[in-house]
């Protein structure tokens, strides 16, 4: 058996300017290994991403994935890279359907006049499951500003403000992304409310920081406005990196949005013997 590191391929790819590495790890490809996901995500040295997925083998789907933050922790959830990946498989299989399993489930991706969806679950409004540290009001969580919790297989603090661009979210997300009510840290979102079809949203984001655009965020910001009686359960929500439709249906909470494969690369066997 050859042990030698392999060169690496693997393709850039981002909805709504949220970044990802995808490695295909389907056909003998292997994953790569927590140092290399470190190494990779170097914006300098590397390539660097929001997240990197890795496809594998489906088990029970047609593929497998795994989510890797930026900081090298795991995720559950990833929603508009599960939406890159299914546009990448439905193509490939010439379907305009797929289904991929992921930390929460399996997932279903659909293709419909062009515009990819993919239904991200049913939210989770069960402080236990999120989880929270203790048991407390979903939608008014003791933290100043008395935000919504809620679950998409990753954990999301959801805050509504009169005017999102007033927030100073590199100040503030990290101080909620570390609250000792998330013992497993959280996403954090800041909303405004446009009319009761359109929202604002910026994002803060567990193990990546301010991002361009957050899917699982999106679906969490749905359902807490919807909650809350502040839009309804069919919304536009406007990111810093584009625009994602939500629609929170009794079978889950469907998001679609643009998908872009922006290149592919290798990464070279010397690069990755580098990674620690
Ligand atoms: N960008 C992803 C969210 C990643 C969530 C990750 N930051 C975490 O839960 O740790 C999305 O489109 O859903």
């Amino acid at each position: 058996m050859d042990n030698a590191v392999q060169d690496l391929p693997f393709l850039k790819m981002h909805g709504a300017g949220n970044d990802f590495v995808v490695i295909d790890a389907r056909r003998g490809v292997r994953a790569p290994t927590a140092a290399e996901v470190r190494a990779i995500g170097d914006r300098h040295r590397g390539v660097g991403f929001d997240q990197l997925a890795v496809i594998g083998p489906g088990q029970e789907a047609d593929a497998d994935l795994t989510f890797w933050n930026a900081d090298g922790s795991l995720s559950d959830a990833c929603g508009n890279a599960t939406r890159c990946v299914a546009s990448l498989l439905m193509d490939e299989a010439g379907a305009e359907r797929i289904a991929l399993r992921t930390g929460r489930g399996v997932l279903e991706g659909v293709r419909d006049a062009g515009v990819v969806s993919v239904n991200m679950g049913p939210p989770v409004l069960n402080w236990r499951e999120i989880p929270l540290a203790e048991d407390v009001d979903l939608d008014a969580l003791p933290i100043e500003g008395a935000p919504s919790a809620v679950g998409m297989g990753n954990p999301h603090c959801v805050f509504f403000v009169e005017d999102a661009a007033a927030v100073d979210l590199p100040t503030f997300g990290p101080t909620i992304e570390h609250h000792p009510l998330y013992p497993q840290r959280t996403n954090v979102e800041i909303v405004q409310v446009l009319d009761r079809q359109t929202l604002r949203q910026r994002t803060w984001e567990r193990g990546a920081g301010e991002t361009l655009a957050c899917g699982s965020g999106a679906c969490a910001v749905a359902v807490a406005a919807s909650r809350r009686g502040l839009a309804e359960r069919r919304v536009s929500i406007r990111l810093d990196g584009g625009t994602l439709g939500l629609d929170w249906r009794d079978d889950g909470v469907w998001m679609s949005g643009p998908v872009a494969h922006v290149f592919s690369g290798t990464f070279t066997a010397s690069f990755l013997e580098g990674a620690v």
